[in-house]
């Protein structure tokens, strides 16, 4: 950890900096408590234009009347002009009709290509402004602020930007890395206990997928708000991004080792979507990260004792291990994964703690798979999204 100094003004103490460089841009992503009054130095420092005047600050209703002002008048002391944006919080948001409103706006408030989005929430604020960013004029600089344990591990970093179509979760969007992620961990002590929990599903995935010692952290001790310090907050937050940008920094737009991030998701996502968004994203990843481990077993392909130690963990989080919905129906919007290429699916299999392999198979293992791994044995009891 490092106390950062943005020119030459102190930013937060205890200030963690982590360098994404990927390939169609680099920046820098800052994980501090009480880090967003210095919001708008940092924001200066990272947009590319010097001649940054407009910033247009995106938030949903949850999140505006907390932290909105603290931010605004960060950005009013570095020099820019504010326009606020709000719209209901929830998964429901994360459609066409809210990202045609954030157009409108931003051509309404008349940000030009030198100009900012500022992201500040969590995954759908993350997501839609980030879209938004990427489509008006034809792409200017957004900041992500995620205010949300899952937006800070996960969904703030790595450039993926989406809205949900009928036909499932994050099926339109474009890649556009953001020019800096602030991340203050002072606002995971405002989250509900249920939003922390959520968001556990993404920390299980990356420990699953690259981190023995963060599991064994887990075991150990469930992360919950008060479990933790915020400095071990900020570690745990650390760990995460750090394996998210590795892996981005070796593909950044999904053509092969990215898939790895969509551990649990291939399901997860299925159920996310069957449910009508009624269970959290984090939930339905950690409940299909089960499933798909569970799939496994009884293809042959993992052990018995990996499902265990996995299912311990997501349980000991309050996270369902399980799914009761229709087979049929999670096969559906599973075939509609953006890994499957043509009749082929890409199923992302742990091996062994810190270790997964993607598996190619045709859409008849896929059903093998739910058939074999959603027995309904501890369904996902209701979370909000
Ligand atoms: O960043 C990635 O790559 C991921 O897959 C991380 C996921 O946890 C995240 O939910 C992502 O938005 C999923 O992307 P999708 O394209 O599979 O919908
Ligand atoms: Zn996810």
């Amino acid at each position: 950890m490092s106390d950062v100094k943005i020119s030459g003004v102190q930013v937060g103490t205890h200030t963690r900096i982590i360098d994404v460089q990927a390939t169609s841009a680099s920046y820098t992503v800052f994980i501090g408590a009480h880090i967003l009054e210095h919001a708008g130095k940092l924001v200066r420092e990272s947009v590319r234009s010097a001649d940054a005047t407009k910033a247009y600050l995106v938030s949903d209703t949850n999140v505006e009347p907390l932290y909105a002002a603290t931010v605004e008048k960060s950005l009013v002391a570095a020099g820019f002009t504010v326009y606020t944006h709000n719209f209901a919080a929830g998964e429901a948001s994360k459609r066409i009709n809210t990202l045609s409103d954030l157009l409108e706006g931003l051509a309404q408030a008349g940000l030009s290509r030198k100009d900012v989005v500022v992201a500040l929430g969590g995954g759908v604020v993350g997501d839609i402004a980030g879209l938004a960013a990427g489509l008006y004029l034809r792409g200017i600089d957004v900041i992500q602020m995620p205010t949300s344990l899952l937006a800070m591990v996960d969904s703030s970093v790595g450039g993926k930007t989406a809205i949900d179509l009928e036909a499932g979760k994050n099926l339109a969007g474009v890649f556009l890395q953001p020019r800096a992620v602030i991340a203050d961990v002072s606002c995971l002590d405002t989250l509900s206990a249920e939003l922390f929990r959520d968001s556990c599903g993404e920390v299980i995935k990356h420990a699953v997928l690259a981190d023995p010692t963060l599991f064994s952290q887990l075991s150990a001790k469930a992360l919950t708000q008060h479990n933790y310090t915020h400095d071990e907050l900020i570690d745990i937050i650390a760990r995460n991004i750090t394996i998210k940008r590795d892996v981005v920094q070796a593909d950044e737009t999904e053509e092969g080792l990215r898939q790895v991030l969509n551990l649990g998701h291939t399901i997860g996502h299925a159920i996310e979507a069957a449910s009508h968004f009624e269970l959290g994203h984090g939930s339905c990843v950690a409940a299909g990260l089960c499933c798909m481990v569970r799939g496994a077993v009884g293809l042959g392909w993992c052990t018995p004792q990996l499902l265990d130690t996995i299912e311990t963990v997501v349980a000991a989080h309050g996270l369902p291990t399980d799914t009761a919905l229709d087979h049929d129906v999670l096969f559906t919007y599973a075939c509609r994964d953006k890994k499957r290429l043509s009749d082929k699916a890409h199923l992302v299999v742990p091996t062994k703690i810190g270790h997964v392999t993607i598996k190619t198979v045709g859409t008849d293992i896929l059903k093998q798979v739910i058939d074999k791994g959603c027995l309904s044995a501890s369904a996902p009891s209701s979370t909000n999204a």
